[in-house]
């Protein structure tokens, strides 16, 4: 058995629009592990709905292999139509929960009956219908709201009402298509720490739709950036918010706001970098405080380092520290420096001088 519960290839969608043959994802590869938390971002329109649809073929590919908890649903070279039967389908969609960013839950009915209404079509008896909703509703911290109705709940509650109610049938996937999207932020950081949770718990695999970086950092081990129905990068959150290699990935995650932070603040300064200074940007991992290593440059290295500004980001469990700095002294002791600097697995990159000059 293969260690990946989702395995989609060259899988493409084309939709007409008026006349037109719009390619709303195009030959896209993905391969995503058991218990991932996988994030897939991109601005509106980039095709990660439609991508995410194709999972549990509510969205039939216009071609490629999809490929569930090692059960092909679909694959074009042998069929335009899904592999397995439509009983069999039904069987394997239980086994993929979705939300949404609307909670789509039934205003008549109470909470309870809400994730009861799951139930409907299994094979439980009507008393283990209700143990188990009640379960699902201490999962999700609503026990106490078992009886009260949609209306009188905050949408960060309501959220939590369509996640037990996406739990019901015990999926092993859980797509999540911004579902935190219409949220505050506090009710926001509470269904990704809860979906963390069952992550953990439950060994559930998520899928997180969203344009919203933040909810991929704090809970996402990895990414994927989309856009024109591409996947233009992916890999694990460190690789793609620490090293990003397209331009498109560097402006949706906010990548250039330190380095221009730090040029505006030598600016404002009236700052000028003279040819015996190295300006450098030093990234580091984990809890290690950078600061006594710049510190020891001053007292072994024969060289300053002048700290112009520093950030913190929290990425899954990982720490990442950035800081521009600027080291002068003798060439030789400033190289030194920096490879002193490489030497304690800090990464260095040696900033351009004209552009603290210009
Ligand atoms: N059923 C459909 N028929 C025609 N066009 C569609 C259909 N579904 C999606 N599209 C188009 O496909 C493109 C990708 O849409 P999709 O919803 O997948 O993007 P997205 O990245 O999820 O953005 P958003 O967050 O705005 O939904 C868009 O241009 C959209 O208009």
């Amino acid at each position: 058995m293969s260690d990946s519960i989702i395995d989609i290839n060259k899988v493409s969608v084309s939709f007409l629009q008026k006349g037109n043959r719009l390619d709303a994802v195009k030959d896209v590869s993905l391969s995503i592990n058991r218990g991932d938390i996988y994030g897939i971002v991109g601005y509106s329109g980039a095709g990660k709905s439609t991508l995410s649809r194709t999972i549990n073929l509510l969205q039939k590919p216009t071609s490629g292999t999809v490929v569930v908890d090692n059960k092909t649903f679909f694959d074009s070279s042998k069929s335009r139509k899904p592999i397995i039967s439509a009983k069999e389908l039904r069987i394997e969609r239980q086994k993929i929960g979705m939300i949404f960013q609307h909670f789509n839950l039934l205003n008549e009915q109470t909470v309870v009956q809400n994730v009861e209404f799951a139930l409907k079509h299994s094979k439980l008896k009507e008393k283990q219908v209700q143990q188990r909703a009640q379960k699902l509703l201490g999962l999700v911290g609503l026990s106490e709201y078992a009886n009260t109705y949609p209306a009188q709940l905050s949408g960060g509650q309501q959220q939590r009402v369509a996640i037990a109610r996406a739990l019901a049938n015990d999926p092993k996937i859980l797509i999540s298509d911004e579902s935190t999207s219409a949220l505050d932020p506090q009710n926001t950081n509470q269904i990704l720490d809860l979906l963390k949770h069952l992550n953990l718990q439950l060994g559930l695999t998520v899928i997180l739709i969203t344009h919203e970086i933040d909810a991929v950092k704090r809970i996402a081990n990895k990414a994927a950036v989309m856009d024109a129905g591409q996947i233009i990068e992916s890999g694990s959150i460190v690789d793609v918010f620490v090293h990003p290699q397209k331009q498109l990935t560097k402006t949706l995650i906010g990548f250039n706001e330190g380095p221009k932070k730090a040029i505006s603040i030598l600016n404002s300064n009236g700052l000028k970098l003279n040819s015996n200074e190295q300006y450098i940007k030093l990234t580091y991992f984990g809890n290690e405080v950078s600061e006594p290593v710049v510190i020891s440059l001053y007292k072994d290295l024969d060289v300053t380092a002048n700290i112009i500004y520093s950030d913190v980001d929290i990425l899954g469990d990982t720490l990442v520290g950035t800081m521009f700095i600027i080291i002068e002294g003798k060439s030789e002791n400033v190289e030194e420096a920096i490879d002193y600097l490489r030497q304690r697995d800090i990464s260095i990159e040696k900033l351009d001088r004209s552009e603290v000059n210009s």
